[in-house]
């Protein structure tokens, strides 16, 4: 192992409730809001082909001129406490809400920027909003934060000459201090969400970023911190030089999902997605593949399956309303939560390998495990392949617990279940019984010998 002192300061899942009750969230929700849902990813009738969200970096608008956007925020049709309802019955058990993003407008009413929504004609602190209507929802709110700032005059991408180092200096000074800020303004805040922190510039601060990292969990204990957040001394970032995770859970997983277990190397992790290929903040124009209610419920089972969070993306309107497409995919994702919830929440990875009709998921510290079914096969019966040692004992629909199904076993541990009914249009979920420690039934089947 590789001396660091400002690698990894834990290996291994963090143990605290905190964070226990974190990686059984299994369903979340990320909103991008901000002067970018005002252009909605278009300007002067032109398509910018971009991440709306990134269209201040286009070279098709002046910095100057985005930035007068500032005068334009006045979010009529926002409504902090319908968003949290609406994600209340979507199902989700957080959400992680940008503060700032990489254009630097402060959702909050900063005292270290001229930047933020108290010098817009809305007036009124978001941030505050947001966390207070999600937490009387009993939602559980994260707080993103963008370090990349292009409209701060000492943020630097790189820093190559003496005034750039004088400046990003002041740079650091600054981001401290909101993130302080941000930590004394909104306690009920349960951790932050770190981005923009690729840049040259900041991968050279692993000793500032260490510091400010122990610094926010001091001020905030059991506050939860991502791998994204910093660099070590050698500018290795979400795994230090001896390649043990920084931070409290993997935050690489941006509109990608792990295929296997051995991918997430027994860390906590969330994966955050978009609802068309790659577009965070509001775009008029949704080109591209848009993702349906089933799509993301099973990604949510996916990432449930391998031990980690599904955090779906909102982009709500300059004006503060969420679009109705979003708004219909939360609807049927929650319709379907409430029936099947117990299949996700607080639930992890089972330990049997993956299968053609879809997800296994286990309630952590009990036995029981799930079936999430997305594919039935034409002739109506799953093919279940069981570890060894692993007896069915009960199988039932979770949505029916009337609905009993006898596994037939058809080899050693490997079972047929039959479904009362084939054309399922929804995905479902089976109970699995299974004694663990059940006798290894001989198989009545000699192996054949090749
Ligand atoms: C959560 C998303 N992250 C922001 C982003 O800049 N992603 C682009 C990116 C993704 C992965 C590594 C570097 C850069 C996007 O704008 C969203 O905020």
């Amino acid at each position: 192992k590789i001396l660091l002192a400002h690698g990894a300061h834990r290996e291994g899942k963090r143990t605290d409730a905190v964070m226990e009750k974190w990686r059984g969230y299994g369903l979340g929700q990320f909103i991008h809001w901000g002067l970018y849902a005002i252009p909605g990813g278009e300007w002067n009738g032109k398509q910018y082909n971009g991440a709306a969200e990134w269209i201040r970096s286009w070279n098709g608008i002046p910095n100057a001129t985005y930035d007068s956007l500032i005068y334009k925020f006045n979010p009529t049709a926002f409504d902090a406490t319908a968003w949290a309802k609406s994600a209340k019955q979507m199902g989700a058990r957080y959400v992680t809400f940008t503060t700032k993003h990489h254009d630097g407008f402060c959702m909050w009413p900063s005292k270290y920027s001229k930047y933020t929504v108290a010098a817009s004609p809305y007036k009124k602190d978001i941030v505050k909003a947001v966390v207070d209507a999600y937490d009387k929802e009993g939602i559980d709110v994260i707080l993103y934060f963008s370090v990349m700032d292009w409209s701060h005059p000492d943020w630097r991408y790189e820093i190559k000459t003496k005034e750039d180092s004088v400046a990003f200096e002041r740079f650091k000074k600054f981001t401290r201090n909101q993130l302080i800020e941000l930590l004394t303004n909104y306690p009920k805040a349960k951790g932050l969400w770190f981005d923009g922190t690729w840049d040259k510039s900041w991968v050279k601060q692993a000793a500032f970023a260490d510091d400010l990292e122990t610094e926010m969990r001091k001020l905030r204990p059991g506050l939860i911190i991502g791998s994204r957040f910093r660099a070590d001394e050698n500018g290795k970032r979400h795994f230090d030089s001896n390649g043990v995770l920084m931070g409290d859970y993997e935050q690489g997983w941006e509109r990608k999902i792990p295929n296997k277990i051995e991918e997430v190397h027994g860390n906590d992790w969330d994966c955050v997605m978009t609802v068309p290929e790659n577009q965070w903040g509001y775009n008029k124009a949704w080109n591209g593949h848009i993702k349906s209610a089933n799509e993301l419920l099973e990604m949510t089972a996916k990432c449930v399956s391998l031990g980690g969070n599904f955090v779906l993306n909102f982009g709500p309107q300059g004006d503060g309303a969420i679009r109705q497409e979003e708004l219909n995919l939360a609807t049927k994702i929650g319709d379907w939560m409430k029936l099947n919830q117990e299949a996700i929440y607080n639930c992890g990875y089972a330990g049997y390998e993956k299968q053609d009709w879809g997800y296994f998921t286990k309630k952590t510290g009990s036995d029981q495990v799930y079936m999430v079914v997305f594919n039935v096969p034409v002739s109506g019966a799953l093919r279940l392949k069981m570890p060894a040692k692993t007896k069915i004992s009960k199988a039932y629909m979770l949505a029916d617990r009337e609905e009993k199904i006898l596994p037939e076993e058809i080899n050693s541990n490997e079972y047929f279940l039959k479904l009362k009914k084939k054309d399922h249009q929804e995905p479902f979920v089976i109970v699995l019984e299974t004694g663990k420690n059940a006798e290894n039934k001989e198989s009545i089947y000699e192996k054949a010998k090749t």
